[in-house]
């Protein structure tokens, strides 16, 4: 199964103005770790919105695990992404007044399967998502802690720890890194590789920094997939 399949998409994002994306064909394999590039402005986190079915390209087919996306309505998109996706944003998204493990919590809140698939292996939410934050390197106090009085490292861990609980078959993170010194960058990334292997999740990673290449099994350059702009 591909996880992501997409064909002659096309994306602006007013109408009558250039698109920002244009990609006549582009695939991910199941279990892929992919490492995305671009230079700032080239599009990237469109791309990921898109993926994500947060926006619809105008034209063109997008499929995520063989379901086109386009035959979704926008509720059905909401929970397909709750089910399927796990997103860790730039700026991690947290709730900064709920704990870690409140936070890590809320995938489930949004998701009926991912609390299925954590059942069926024999755990609780609130268990499953406490092994998690251990794993990630919480202590037990940290776990009980608001999200705001974490360090940005820790706030980290917490935006993984949700993304991964109830083992979302794509993991989807936009620059989360940039804010972190490179020792704990490459632990932060081993980590994150590790987990997701466990669950056969795809890894869709977005950077700038080339230097993390080593940890990724396929990389793609934005400039050398996106059409947009290129005279024909
Ligand atoms: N919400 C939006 N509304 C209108 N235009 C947008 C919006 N978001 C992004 N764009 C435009 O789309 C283009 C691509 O932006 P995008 O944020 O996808 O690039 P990026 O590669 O993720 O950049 P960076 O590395 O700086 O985060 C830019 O020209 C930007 O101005």
């Amino acid at each position: 199964m591909t996880a992501v399949s997409v064909r002659d998409l096309s994306f602006a994002w007013k109408r009558n103005e250039p698109a920002t994306l244009e990609i006549p064909e582009w695939q991910v394999q199941n279990g892929d770790t992919l490492l995305l590039r671009g230079p700032s402005g080239s599009g990237k986190s469109t791309l990921l919105s898109l993926l994500a079915g947060i926006n619809t390209p105008q034209k063109g087919e997008l499929s995520l695990f063989d379901t086109p996306l386009s035959k979704l309505s926008g509720r059905q998109r909401d929970r397909f992404r709750a089910d399927n996706i796990g997103y860790i944003f730039q700026q991690f998204n947290l709730l900064p007044y709920l704990s870690a493990l409140d936070n890590a919590l809320l995938a489930c809140q949004f998701s009926t399967v991912r609390k299925e698939r954590i059942a069926k292996a024999g755990d609780t939410p609130e268990n499953s998502a406490h092994g998690m934050l251990k794993r990630l390197g919480l202590s037990e106090s940290q776990i009980q802690q608001p999200a705001h009085s974490l360090s940005v490292g820790q706030q980290q861990r917490v935006a993984a720890a949700r993304a991964l609980l109830g083992a979302p078959p794509l993991l989807i993170a936009d620059e989360p890194t940039s804010a972190l010194d490179a020792e704990h960058r490459d632990t932060f990334i081993q980590l994150l590789l590790d987990l997701s292997a466990k669950n056969d999740t795809t890894v869709i990673f977005v950077t700038h920094d080339a230097a993390l290449a080593r940890y990724f099994n396929s990389h793609v350059e934005l400039n050398n997939l996106n059409k947009a702009g290129v005279a024909v």
